[in-house]
């Protein structure tokens, strides 16, 4: 969602129990017209921002917490710019969205949004065109937004169309377009719409007055969906999709002020979204002091909240995290740490919620292979402790979820048994000729590689 959907909210949105968030709606053109969007990384706030230049403005910023969760939403009508804009996210997002479903008149105008229902040709050729050079090419899925056409038949028609096109989800918003939010969501046509998609093996969610995540799954269970999007309900109270319930929207100011300052928020985009929260929640004078707040030092006052970016926040974490550790001992091994940053095992680590590696390494005397690769980690939001051969096994094995060690290390294989950790074991030949002794720092884990032992640590929950 415009404004609301920016980081702060979509990691709120994770930390409170969402399975996966949207990014604002993007048109095309914003990052590809003129000069394109430039990806920079960005090491004060850990983040990866599309910034336009020569402005260099901020167009987009997402978090690496929000790796296989996070959804870029597209407005186009144009399948070249389409696919030029989506190349340009693909490799940090987990699908790509096209938005046919606003119905603001700036979109609809320019044959946009909802305007792409009225011409289902040209839609067609967006997500056919997105299908086949980005989703196919880097193995990610397209889907789409859409609302109902006037006829139960001529949506489920449209649905059929859809669906051909090789996209994997739809999510459906249960109003047409001139309806207003304000008028209930229809959904005597969603089972069947459900029945469509299931038969071409594309999701389908539903979207329109669902008010949490109870209620998300009561429908899915009573329309045959296979999940919901939360819109307004998330704009009042993110908190909206805990399992628990909702917290007061007291605590989650002051958890999204926090979140806003970890992750350097555009300072009028947070005021924007903590004054709608605050109406009629907070005393009058808390309220007008949070208006007229100049600076992230004042809104701290306002909450009476402290915050220092160097203590280790909790902030930027999912709730629903289970937040792993990985000790890592491999000293003379620098390609196993290279590769333990290969992108599918950074990928897998990200997924299974291991939000720390300790590496056994010396601080003072790191290599530039093992300096890279740890800034490589942290920059996947992944925290980093290092621990000389002094600090004591017993300690920091207690703390790790699962061992990576050469299988030559006795002692820490003996310490992970006693502890009952999972191992994963790297082994390496001893050799004398040069040619081998590079060999020997190839990933050789008891014929497994060592990515799939891992998987199967994860899998069994560690
Ligand atoms: C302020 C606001 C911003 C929105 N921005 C977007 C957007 O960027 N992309 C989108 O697909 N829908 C957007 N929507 C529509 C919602 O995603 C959703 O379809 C609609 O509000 C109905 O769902 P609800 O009843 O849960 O609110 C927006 C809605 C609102 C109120």
């Amino acid at each position: 969602m415009v404004r609301i959907g920016e980081l702060p909210t979509r990691l709120l949105a994770l930390r409170y129990g969402a399975d996966l968030v949207w990014g604002p709606e993007i048109v095309d053109k914003a990052l590809v017209s003129g000069e394109k969007a430039q990806r920079v990384v960005n090491d004060h706030c850990q983040t990866i921002d599309f910034v336009k230049p020569p402005s260099n403005k901020v167009i987009f910023r997402l978090h690496p917490l929000e790796k296989g969760r996070l959804i870029f939403q597209l407005g186009s009508c144009n399948p070249e710019l389409a696919v030029e804009a989506a190349k340009l996210v693909v490799n940090d997002v987990s699908a790509i969205d096209l938005n046919c479903g606003c119905p603001k008149h700036f979109s609809v105008h320019a044959g946009m949004g909802a305007g792409l229902l009225k011409n289902l040709d040209r839609l067609e050729s967006i997500l056919r065109a997105l299908v086949e050079q980005v989703g196919q090419p880097n193995n990610i899925g397209i889907s789409c937004k859409i609302r109902l056409l006037d006829t139960h038949e001529a949506t489920l028609d449209m649905v059929r169309r859809l669906c051909k096109t090789g996209i994997r989800a739809i999510t459906v918003h249960c109003r047409t377009t001139p309806m207003r939010n304000t008028e209930p969501a229809i959904r005597t046509s969603l089972r069947d719409i459900a029945e469509i998609c299931h038969s071409y093996h594309v999701s389908i969610l539903v979207n329109g007055d669902v008010d949490n995540r109870k209620m998300a799954k009561e429908l899915c269970e009573e329309y045959g969906v296979d999940g919901a999007v939360i819109a307004r309900a998330a704009e009042k109270n993110v908190s909206c999709f805990r399992e628990e319930g909702l917290l007061p929207i007291q605590q989650v100011v002051k958890d999204y002020v926090k979140m806003c300052l970890e992750v350097d928020n555009n300072f009028g985009n947070t005021k924007y979204c903590l004054i709608q929260w605050m109406q009629g929640n907070f005393p009058k004078d808390i309220r007008q002091r949070a208006q007229v707040a100049k600076s992230y030092g004042q809104l701290l006052e306002c909450f009476d909240l402290s915050w220092d970016r160097s203590s280790e926040s909790q902030t930027v974490q999912s709730q629903k995290s289970k937040n792993y550790a990985l000790f890592l001992s491999l000293y003379k091994n620098d390609n196993f740490l290279s590769t333990l940053c290969d992108e599918n095992l950074l990928n897998l680590l990200s997924k299974n919620d291991c939000t720390k590696v300790i590496i056994h390494l010396n601080a003072d005397t790191l290599s530039d292979t093992q300096e890279k690769a740890v800034q490589r980690l942290r920059k996947r939001g992944i925290r980093i402790e290092l621990v000389d051969a002094l600090h004591p096994l017993d300690a920091i094995i207690s703390k790790a979820n699962v061992v990576v060690c050469s299988s030559a290390c006795e002692s820490i294989l003996a310490e992970a048994d006693r502890k009952k950790k999972p191992v994963v074991k790297v082994f390496t030949r001893t050799t004398n000729s040069e040619e081998e002794k590079e060999n020997s720092n190839a990933l050789i884990a008891d014929e497994t590689p060592v990515i799939d032992q891992l998987r199967s640590c994860f899998e069994k929950n560690l």
